[in-house]
C-alpha cells in the first residue's frame, strides 16, 4: 500500500503544483444555467440544489483534473442540502478519484474515540476507493478533546493509506481567540502542533514527511512560518489563498527547498473566478469554465513565480 503523502507527492511532481482547488458550491453563485435546469427538474427544493451542486462540482473536476494534484470538497455545502447533498458529495469525492485527483474532504470531524472510528471508517478509503463510503484519500479532523480523539483516525489512515489534516492554525479573523491562549509557555496552537509534529514523525518511520498533517492559515504568514520550522515531519493544508486575503508571497514559506511539503488552497477564487473581474469580463457567465481554467492557470503561475513550488523537480 501507498501512503498517503508518497501518493500526494508523486501527483504533486507530476502536476508540476502545490495547488489545491477547493469545491464549495453555493446555490446563489453557480451559473444561471445550472441552477435553472435545476429548477426545472426539481422546482427550488434540496434535492435541486444537491443535483445542481454535483454537475457544477463534476464539470470544475473535468476543467481542473489535467492542471491540478488535488481537490478539496466542503462537507458543509453539501450536508446544507440534507441526504441528497450527502449522496451528491459522495459521486464528488468518486468522480474526482476516478479523474485521477487527491481528494482532501474538508469535515472538520473529532469525537471521543469509540465515535471518532465510526468518523474515520466513513471518510478515510486511503488509497482504495471502496474502502469507505466517501472515499476521501484524506480528511480534516478537529483536535480540540484531545490527541486520543485522533489515534482512531491515525490508526485507520495507516491501515488504509489515508492522510489527516489537524487544524493548528486556522485562517479565520478570530483563529487567535482559543489557538494563542498562552499556558506552561506556549501557545494553544504550538501544543496541538508539537502533538502532531510527534504522530507524523512516527508515522514517516525514517521518511521526510509522515502522512499525518496540520491545516495552518495562509492568513497568517508569521505563524505558518513558525510553524513549518516547528512541524518538520508535517505535510501543511494551506487555507486562505485569494478570497480571504493571503497571497503567494505569504505562502511561500509552507514549502521546503524542493517545493514539497503543502498544498494551497483556493476555493471561491478559483470557481466562482467567472463572477469576478477581470476573469468575469474575460469569459462572461456563458464561458465560465473557461473563467476556471484560467483562474486555476493563473494560481499555478503565482505560486510558481513566488514559491518554493518552482524548484519541484519533475516524476
Ligand atoms: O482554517 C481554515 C480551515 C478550513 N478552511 C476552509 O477552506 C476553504 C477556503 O475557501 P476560500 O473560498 O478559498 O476562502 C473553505 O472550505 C473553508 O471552510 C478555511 O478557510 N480556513
Amino acid at each position: 500500500m501507498i501512503p498517503y503523502i508518497q501518493r500526494l507527492h508523486s501527483a504533486i511532481q507530476k502536476k508540476q503544483t502545490a495547488a489545491l482547488v477547493g469545491l464549495d458550491p453555493r446555490w446563489e453563485q453557480l451559473p444561471e444555467t445550472i441552477r435553472s435546469s435545476a429548477l426545472d427538474k426539481h422546482g427550488d427544493s434540496m434535492i435541486g440544489r444537491a443535483s445542481a451542486y454535483e454537475e457544477f462540482c463534476l464539470r470544475i473536476i473535468d476543467v481542473v483534473a489535467p492542471l491540478v494534484p488535488a481537490v478539496k470538497p466542503q462537507s458543509a455545502f453539501f450536508e446544507e442540502c440534507g441526504p441528497e447533498g450527502v449522496q451528491a458529495l459522495r459521486n464528488v469525492i468518486r468522480a474526482a478519484r476516478d479523474a485521477g485527483l487527491i481528494v482532501i474532504c474538508d469535515a472538520k470531524r473529532g469525537d471521543i474515540g469509540s465515535t471518532a472510528q465510526a468518523y474515520a471508517n466513513a471518510y478515510l478509503a486511503g488509497e482504495d476507493p471502496s474502502s469507505a463510503p466517501f472515499a476521501a484519500d484524506a480528511l480534516t479532523v478537529n483536535p480540540y478533546m484531545g490527541v486520543d480523539t485522533l489515534q482512531p483516525f491515525v490508526q485507520r489512515a495507516s491501515e488504509v493509506g489515508g492522510g489527516l489534516y489537524v487544524l493548528v492554525r486556522t485562517s479565520n479573523p478570530g483563529a487567535g481567540d482559543f489557538q494563542d491562549r498562552t499556558t506552561e509557555g506556549s501557545t494553544l496552537f504550538e501544543a496541538v502542533a508539537d502533538g502532531v509534529e510527534r504522530l507524523s514523525s512516527e508515522f514517516a518511520n525514517g521518511a521526510e514527511y509522515g502522512s499525518i498533517g496540520a491545516v495552518v492559515g495562509a492568513t497568517f504568514p508569521k505563524e505558518l512560518e513558525e510553524l513549518r520550522a516547528r512541524m518538520k515531519h508535517v505535510p501543511l493544508l494551506v487555507p486562505g489563498y485569494g478570497s480571504q486575503g493571503g497571497t503567494s508571497k505569504d505562502v511561500a514559506s509552507a514549502f521546503d527547498s524542493n517545493g514539497l511539503g503543502a498544498v494551497i488552497n483556493s476555493s471561491r477564487g478559483i470557481i466562482f473566478s467567472y463572477r469576478k473581474s477581470p476573469l468575469a469580463e474575460e469569459f462572461g457567465e456563458a464561458r465560465w469554465e473557461e473563467a476556471v481554467e484560467s483562474a486555476a492557470k493563473l494560481m499555478i503561475a503565482d505560486l510558481a513565480e513566488h514559491t518554493p513550488v518552482g524548484n519541484l523537480k519533475s516524476s
